[in-house]
């Protein structure tokens, strides 16, 4: 009696990455030559702890992407009048052409109003409710990098995206949420699972690829996953002092076709996601100006 056991194949998130960073620094290349070289600033408030690695990694590979990198930490009692000062501030600063405002924030200050204070073309999140309005009509032009960079790594597996049955579980506004929205916009039959589901594993199962972005540790085993699966797991967890996603991976592993770690699996992707929306922010800008300039000539 034989008995297969599937050992899935694992996304490289890193070399996806490395492509990434390659295409998008021709393109800056194309733009500072144009007198448009990229800018990046982000803007931190309070404990850093919580996105210090993400910050960290933005630093890293920024430069490789041709894009200029500035982190900007301001104290945790900053009140929001004075950041949504700041943002506008950075708003009308010709030199800079993307905003990114890492989560999480303060207790006292709202996440949207702060998104809103931020000007669509510099938007490089895609959290303006303008750019998530654009991911209703699938009409996207910066999308919020976490879902973009999953969804991208889908779409690098050998799968017919038309008709596929996908289960995002997780349905926060920043990654679960537009996950849905662009999977349906490319055909996909979408369900979404978040913690009043009654049965999260009655949904994983029937489904082709399952996008998990929840925070918790171990929560999709191999059980709730059909064989030969994708597996994109976006979770991020410290586990005794060991950086782990919501999959529980030895058992997802001998069941899912195609399995992201973590690390090295979205969060590299990720990050080189937001160096594309920078550099496709400045374009967007660039281009703006051109046009507003001749509007204001004649
Ligand atoms: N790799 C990357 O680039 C990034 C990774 N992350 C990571 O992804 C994870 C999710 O981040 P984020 O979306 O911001 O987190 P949030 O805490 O905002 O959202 C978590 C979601 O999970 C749902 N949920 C909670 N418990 C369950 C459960 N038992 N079963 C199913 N769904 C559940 C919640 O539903 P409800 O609202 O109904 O409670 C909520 O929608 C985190 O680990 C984070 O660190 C985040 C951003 C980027
Ligand atoms: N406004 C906002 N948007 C975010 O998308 C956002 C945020 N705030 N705050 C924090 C979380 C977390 N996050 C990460 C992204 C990439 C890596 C990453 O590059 N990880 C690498 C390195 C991991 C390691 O070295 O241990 C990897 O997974 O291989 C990590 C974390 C984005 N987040």
């Amino acid at each position: 009696m034989s008995e297969t056991h599937h050992r899935a194949a694992l996304i490289d998130g890193k070399s996806i990455a490395a492509d990434m960073r390659a295409e998008i620094a021709k393109e800056a290349g194309e733009l500072t030559e144009q007198g448009w070289p990229p800018l990046l600033v982000s803007v931190s408030v309070g404990d850093q702890a919580a996105s210090d690695l993400y910050v960290r990694n933005q630093k890293k590979h920024a430069e490789s992407a041709g894009v200029a990198f500035e982190a900007r930490d301001y104290p945790e009692n900053t009140s929001l009048e004075q950041l949504i000062g700041i943002l506008q501030g950075l708003n009308h600063d010709p030199r800079v052409n993307g905003i990114i405002i890492q989560r999480p924030l303060p207790e006292h200050i709202p996440v949207k109003a702060l998104q809103k204070a931020v000007h669509p073309l510099k938007d490089v999140e895609g959290m303006h409710p303008a750019s998530i309005g654009n991911i209703v009509y699938n009409d996207l032009a910066l999308g919020p990098c976490t879902a973009v960079a999953a969804v991208e790594i889908l779409k690098t597996l050998p799968m017919e995206m038309e008709g596929l049955n996908v289960t995002v579980i997780g349905h926060s506004e920043i990654v679960g949420k537009p996950i849905a929205f662009l999977m349906m916009g490319l055909g996909a039959t979408v369900t979404v699972c978040h913690h009043m589901t009654r049965s999260v594993a009655m949904h994983s199962r029937a489904a082709d690829a399952v996008f998990v972005a929840v925070g918790k540790a171990g929560l999709v085993t191999g059980d709730m996953i059909k064989p030969g699966a994708a597996v994109i797991d976006i979770g991020i967890n410290r586990v005794e002092g060991k950086t782990v996603g919501d999959v529980d991976f030895d058992s997802v592993a001998e069941v899912a076709g195609w399995l992201t770690p973590v690390p090295g699996g979205v969060g590299p992707v990720t990050v080189a996601t937001l160096m594309k929306n920078a550099v496709l922010a400045t374009r967007m800008q660039m281009e703006h100006y051109r046009e507003s300039y001749t509007k204001t000539d004649f």
